[in-house]
């Protein structure tokens, strides 16, 4: 598979760093993060960023020669196909290579909810790399993951939706997350794992082989929604390189 990104594709896992805006984009490609995930985290899990600095951003990105991989979030929306399509296609238009979906657990469970989004969804997967996000906390269906793959979609991966409840491991245990991987792999899919991780599950969740860990809280000194830390962003960088024991 061709993965279109930075991310080693095997070894350790690459460093998606949520940023909240254009400095802290510069902080993140100096830091040498694998994608640089465009995200308001003062908005919500997946907090969108405004048109203008999205397209500001893709111009930086493209001035900086499209080495590193770039990823928007397009809001925290419901399971509804046509508010899906409309954001994700507001977050394409910019230019921004990757965009990132959530797939919320609907109010009256799984269901058949899934299927018309993906449907709607599709022909856009064929423009731009869709990547779709599971909630941990929301007990996804993971037997929906060659789905999103015959959907067109890029990619997958898993979050937390509240960040007050605990991160990625309080959630799903590394059984499950092992699964998640391999499964999405196997469908050929770009695979991400995140959720208020810190340095110390970086070790455990490496093992698991995922293309990528993802981070936002532990990149800042004062929560997710202060600002990011050049140092903290380094010493992740370093242990997802493996040189420091958390
Ligand atoms: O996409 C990754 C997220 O931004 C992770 O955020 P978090 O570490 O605050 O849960």
């Amino acid at each position: 598979m061709t993965l279109h990104v930075s991310v080693p594709a095997a070894a350790r896992p690459g460093l998606l760093a949520s940023v909240a805006d254009l400095a802290e984009m510069e902080v993140a490609l100096g830091a040498g993060a694998d994608i640089v995930d465009l995200k308001n985290p003062a908005e919500g899990a997946l907090g969108a960023w405004g048109e203008a600095p999205l397209r500001a951003a893709v111009a930086r990105w493209r001035a900086a020669g499209c080495v590193t991989g770039l990823s928007a979030t397009v809001g925290d929306q419901p399971l509804d196909a046509a508010i899906l399509l409309a954001a994700a296609r507001r977050t394409a238009a910019t230019g921004v290579p990757l965009v990132k979906i959530g797939f919320p657990l609907p109010a009256e469970g799984p269901g058949a909810a899934l299927a018309p989004v993906l449907d709607a969804l599709a022909p856009l997967a064929r423009e731009t790399r869709l990547i779709a996000v599971l909630f941990a906390d929301q007990r996804p269906d993971l037997a929906a993951l060659p789905h999103f793959a015959a959907a067109g979609f890029h990619g997958v991966m898993l979050d937390t939706a509240d960040k007050t409840a605990g991160g990625l491991l309080a959630h799903l245990g590394v059984e499950r997350l092992a699964g998640f991987v391999a499964e999405a792999k196997a469908a050929g899919l770009l695979t991400g794992l995140a959720g208020s991780l810190k340095l110390e599950d970086i070790a455990p969740l490496a093992a698991l082989k995922p293309h990528y860990l993802g981070f936002r809280g532990a990149l800042c000194a004062t929560g997710r929604t202060s600002a990011l830390d050049p140092v903290r962003l380094a010493r992740v960088r370093e242990a997802l390189k493996g040189r420091v024991t958390a």
